[in-house]
């Protein structure tokens, strides 16, 4: 295995009492694929924002590279090369695709986006967002205002804008969410063509996407990890299927 990038040690979340996330011990190896999984309420949202710093850990640690970065603000841990896709199809409907993808490259860590546009700033931008635009199969679509995109093509979107830090480890929210089956294929290439150098950590509850692109796989139940490994040997194993996999895997 590839030393781990990311490591969380005894990490928790805790809401007025509720053990959101419950002394989680995490390895991401460099490189991989790593995806968690487990049922609604798990958790995996609430260490999902643990690791990317939008929320701050009750207890435990986080270290990137072998740095602690346990605390730090999103912004920081944006900047050390960590980025997540954001939801942002509802928030600027007219503005186009590749003026989103330019906006997040002129913004230091994708996170503050300008209200100000000046054409000649973005302008110095263009080739780039094009040319990510292209990687996510959206090159047709540069000039098509975010509202006109079918759903799938707006989580491409999403993807392109995250890509625009060019992150070292790229984490990805449930990226098939509500997706039709062609869009899940599309988006498993996608995936797939991005990770060339990078880490991927998803949030998924589509097991047929799991199964396609994971390297690991680590379930949560009640905010612990149950089970981790390859897809194969997490599928099969008893605890899991108890507690989650039997029912997911009823072809979703
Ligand atoms: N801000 C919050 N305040 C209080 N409770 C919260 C908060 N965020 C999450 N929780 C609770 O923590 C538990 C874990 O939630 P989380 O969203 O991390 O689970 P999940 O595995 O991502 O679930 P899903 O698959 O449904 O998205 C849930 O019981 C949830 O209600």
């Amino acid at each position: 295995m590839p030393p781990p990038i990311l490591q969380a040690r005894g990490l928790a979340k805790q809401f007025r009492g509720f053990h959101a996330v419950d002394g989680v011990d995490l390895d991401i190896a460099a490189g991989s694929v790593h995806a968690l999984v487990g049922p609604n309420g798990a958790g995996k949202s609430t260490l999902f924002n643990l690791l990317t710093g939008f929320l701050r850990p009750s207890r435990g640690s986080i270290t990137l590279d072998g740095h602690d970065v346990t605390g730090l603000a999103p912004d920081r841990v944006a900047r050390l090369g960590v980025a997540r896709s954001f939801q942002i199809t509802t928030l600027f409907p007219q503005v186009t695709a590749r003026e989103h993808v330019e906006l997040a490259l002129q913004a230091p860590t994708g996170l503050g986006w300008r209200f100000w546009r000046s054409e000649d700033r973005l302008g110095r931008f263009r080739d780039r967002a094009l040319a990510l635009l292209d990687d996510v199969g959206l090159a047709d679509a540069a000039e098509v205002p975010a509202a006109a995109l079918a759903y799938g093509r707006k989580r491409a979107l999403e993807l392109a804008v995250a890509l625009a830090l060019d992150p070292r480890v790229l984490l990805l929210d449930e990226p098939t969410a509500g997706m039709g089956a062609e869009d899940v294929e599309r988006t498993i290439a996608l995936i797939r063509a991005v990770r060339a150098g990078r880490t991927v950590v998803l949030v998924e509850h589509n097991m047929r996407v799991v199964a396609n692109l994971a390297d690991r796989v680590t379930v949560l139940t009640h905010g612990k990890v149950l089970v981790e490994g390859g897809y194969a040997e997490v599928r099969a194993d008893p605890r899991v299927i108890t507690a989650y996999l039997g029912e997911a895997h009823a072809d979703r």
